[in-house]
């Protein structure tokens, strides 16, 4: 499971190294997890940080989602590593889902045969990142491991073309267990999580394509750490950096957040509540931003009444082209103890049933809630029950949106008739998938259904 990085690999370097370890064993290894789509060059990347590392010893573990580990072999063909003994390989399934035990055991059993100085994890190109880290910081690898970075690498080619008008080849990500995900919503997640972002490809796509594709993960994940290239051609001690945040913020949640004291305005009203509550900012953050130049904007729309369901599936699974991500709760009519959540990401849209409102729970759960909670925003009558969308994109008609969304406002109580939203928590509709709008309006699955 060892091996020498073929840059550092003297006999003299390994001793110095595991003399480090030995001074100090408990100290805990810094791990970076490269993700990225399938195809986005995080074995270029990888090839050129283990070809740059200078006097560092790092561990690699690939994961691939083919029986045959490519993406490991690669590594060690260029790095003169092999496989088994300086590349460790996880293959045929993937490391943030079905291989998570094998991680574990994996990197643990590395920690205790080797020393290294840092352990970079390639994930697979349908991994989130999110979960791969939680694995370092919740289960038994915890103990000798910390998380230096979570890097994400973008293939600015295929994200322009699904987020900024480009009409994408690929559209969905297909799973180990034979399954297919909307690939939009896979690049918006593995944005959502990174410490870093590397806009690779750039000689791919021209100036402003990539000015619009960095504004959108701007809008996507405030305040990350970009970096532009072709060849993953990126300092090491950029990418290899202590960087870390599981806080940082992200996008949709700092406009939510943001917006939070004007949410009240509209409470009190005339009992639809359909007050004109919505608010436009730039890019993510909570100011206005009108410099934005490529007109990436984000507004929320937040309403005290529920919606028709199937309104409501009509408009949010077929939203327009310039919306590139939209989050936030549901209260829809006929099942209003529900609290929904939606996500939309590019052309991708799900409804999700989250659990019961805070509001149907007995009143001494409720104050001990509230208590806990003091930034709920809470109605006298309808308690935590609202509809709060955030939506980011480019050029949104605002105004028309938010007009298609109020037309569908029922009253408290309203009946409706069935509906096909699940009610278990954790169940999910689709409303919207890339390429499969046809099939699902022919299911009955919402988009484009009335
Ligand atoms: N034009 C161009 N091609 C690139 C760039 N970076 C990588 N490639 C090519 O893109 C292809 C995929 O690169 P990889 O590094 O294998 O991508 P990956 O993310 O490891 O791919 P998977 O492991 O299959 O998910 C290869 O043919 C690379 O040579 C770049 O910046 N520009």
């Amino acid at each position: 499971m060892s091996f020498t990085n073929n840059h550092v690999g003297s006999r003299a370097f390994i001793s110095e190294a595991a003399e480090r370890q030995s001074m100090n064993p408990h100290e805990a290894i810094p791990v970076t997890v490269l993700g990225g789509s399938l195809g986005a060059g995080k074995t270029t990347l990888l090839n050129h940080l283990l070809t740059n590392a200078g006097d560092r010893d790092i561990a690699v573990l690939v994961n691939d989602m083919g029986a045959v580990n490519v993406d490991a072999e690669l590594v060690a063909s260029e790095s003169d590593l092999s496989v088994g003994n300086g590349v460790t390989e996880l293959s045929n399934g993937c490391i943030c889902c079905e291989l998570q035990d094998d991680l574990e055991t994996a990197v643990v059993r590395l920690a205790r045969e080797r020393s290294f100085d840092h352990l970079v994890v390639e994930a697979s190109g349908v991994s989130e990142p999110g979960p791969v880290a939680r694995l370092f910081v919740t289960s038994r690898a915890a103990a000798r491991y910390e998380v230096a970075g979570l890097v994400t690498v973008v293939d600015v080619r295929l994200f322009a073309d699904t987020f900024v008008g480009g009409d994408p080849e690929r559209t969905v990500a297909e799973e180990s267990d034979g399954g297919v995900r909307p690939l939009s919503d896979l690049l918006v997640e593995q944005v959502e999580s990174a410490d870093i972002v590397v806009l690779n490809k750039r000689d791919l796509v021209a100036d402003a394509e990539l000015g619009a594709v960095r504004e959108v993960v701007e809008a996507l994940r405030p305040d990350v750490e970009i970096a532009e290239t072709a060849y993953g051609n990126v300092a090491t001690k950029r990418l290899l950096a202590s960087l870390h945040d599981p806080d940082a913020p992200v996008g949709w949640r700092t406009v939510l957040d943001g917006n939070e004291g004007d949410s009240r305005v509209s409470d009190g009203d005339d009992g639809h509540g359909d007050g004109d509550d919505s608010h436009r900012h730039g890019h993510g953050h909570n100011t206005s931003h009108a410099e934005a130049t490529y007109g990436i904007t984000s507004f929320v729309y937040r309403r005290r009444a529920p919606l028709d369901p199937d309104g409501a599936a009509a408009v949010l699974g077929s939203l327009p082209d310039s919306v590139v991500r939209a989050k936030g709760s549901l209260w829809l009519a006929g099942t209003e103890s529900v609290h929904y959540t939606y996500s939309q990401a590019g052309p991708s849209a799900t409804v999700t049933a989250a659990g019961p409102w805070i509001a149907t729970r007995p009143s001494f759960e409720q104050d001990a809630y509230r208590r806990n909670h003091p930034e709920l925003d809470w109605h006298d009558t309808y308690g935590d029950r609202r509809t709060e969308l955030v939506f980011i994109g480019r050029d949104i008609d605002e105004a028309g949106l938010a007009e298609a969304l109020d037309e569908q406002l029922l009253e408290p109580g309203a009946s409706v008739a069935d509906t096909r939203y699940p009610t278990e928590a954790g169940k999910e509709r689709r409303l919207a998938e890339p390429g499969r709008k046809e099939r699902l309006t022919a299911m009955g699955g919402g988009a484009g259904d009335e």
